[in-house]
């Protein structure tokens, strides 16, 4: 076996390639993630985030391209690298007949290292449901359970599959505390999500996928420098979109019937807009400005479909 070497990165994947018979559902992505770091992989449904996740749990081989957790191939360094490791899949498999304690139990018999039940059950806010049957419990509770199975081994690298969906805001904010815990106590994290929320709060880099591949990584400021401001407005009544001037050279561009411009600086945009109401007696009525976020980053990947992935722009700074 391969020895372990406890210099080497947490994650490092190279020109991963993972398909299904003739379809390649990832095509040739890299990152790599310094110990203790926590990356969140972003993306349109079908983007490829879940078989990235199970290809660096070891479910799958690459079709082509290297992958390394801790230096070894977890596909075939599997069970060395599963005891340090902690998956949060999307669907637990429970035996509903179980309690949520059974459960807990059962889990620590294949478990190496694992942690008692009761502090397991602490951690995520479920001891008050140690004896209910899975049958009874909740979706966002059967997260925090998928959670504590999780973190049954104190992994040092922790994969969580869309780990707060179906909680409603309170778990979410309890499960991000625990998330947060977890980094800030060194565990090395890497989570999918569609909450970009749960990205901006916790993720020291993000990669945005889109069709097999990254279109977008760096940290969250990375990816959203250079966006701008984005100003909205209904479009005035008895106007068209070709009625709206363009603003420092950029025209507006209609979504969900509302006219909108991306502009580096909104101040000096603005004064032109006022400026050209005020000249024509028209209300602008409905006039939102904000920076840029990361939905503005999905949202364009999402309009930009259609067109290759692989000549989306990149958005923000790559590794
Ligand atoms: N076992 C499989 N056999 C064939 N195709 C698959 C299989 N698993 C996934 N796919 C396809 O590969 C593509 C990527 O799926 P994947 O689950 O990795 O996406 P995802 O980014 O996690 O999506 P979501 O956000 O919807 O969970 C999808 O088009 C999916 O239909």
């Amino acid at each position: 076996m391969t020895p372990l070497s406890e210099n080497s990165p947490a994650v490092e994947v190279v020109d991963l390639r993972r398909g299904y018979g003739d379809y390649e559902a990832v095509r040739g992505i890299s990152f790599s993630l310094a110990r203790g770091e926590l990356f969140a992989l972003l993306g349109t449904n079908g983007a490829g985030k879940t078989t990235t996740l199970e290809v660096l749990e070891g479910y799958h081989p690459p079709t082509a391209g290297t992958v390394r957790i801790f230096g070894l191939d977890p596909y075939t360094a599997g069970a060395e690298v599963r005891r340090r490791t902690g998956t949060m899949l999307q669907e637990g498999g429970f035996f509903k007949e179980l309690t949520v304690k059974e459960t807990v139990d059962c889990w620590r018999a294949f478990t190496s290292r694992a942690r008692p039940t009761a502090e397991v059950l602490a951690r995520v806010g479920l001891e008050p449901k140690a004896g209910t049957r899975i049958a009874q419990l909740s979706g966002g509770e059967r997260r925090r359970l998928d959670l504590a199975l999780a973190v049954l081994n104190d992994p040092e690298l922790l994969f969580l599959d869309e780990p707060t969906t179906g909680m409603d805001p309170e778990a979410r904010r309890a499960t991000w505390r625990l998330v947060k815990e977890l980094r800030a106590a060194g565990t090395t994290v890497v989570l999918t999500t569609h909450y970009l929320e749960e990205a901006q709060q916790l993720a020291d880099r993000v990669a945005i996928m889109d069709r097999g591949l990254i279109a977008a990584t760096g940290t969250v400021a990375e990816v959203l420098a250079g966006r701008g401001d984005l100003i909205t407005l209904p479009l005035p009544p008895g106007h068209r979109l070709a009625d709206l001037p363009e603003l420092l050279g950029t025209a507006p561009v209609l979504t969900d019937g509302l006219a909108g411009y991306r502009v580096p600086r909104s101040a000096p945009a603005l004064a032109a807009l006022h400026g050209w109401a005020a000249a024509r007696g028209v209300e602008l009525d409905g006039l939102e400005v904000r920076a840029g976020s990361l939905e503005d980053v999905f949202l364009d990947l999402a309009a930009a479909s259609g067109t290759s992935a692989a000549s989306t722009t990149p958005l923000g700074a790559s590794r």
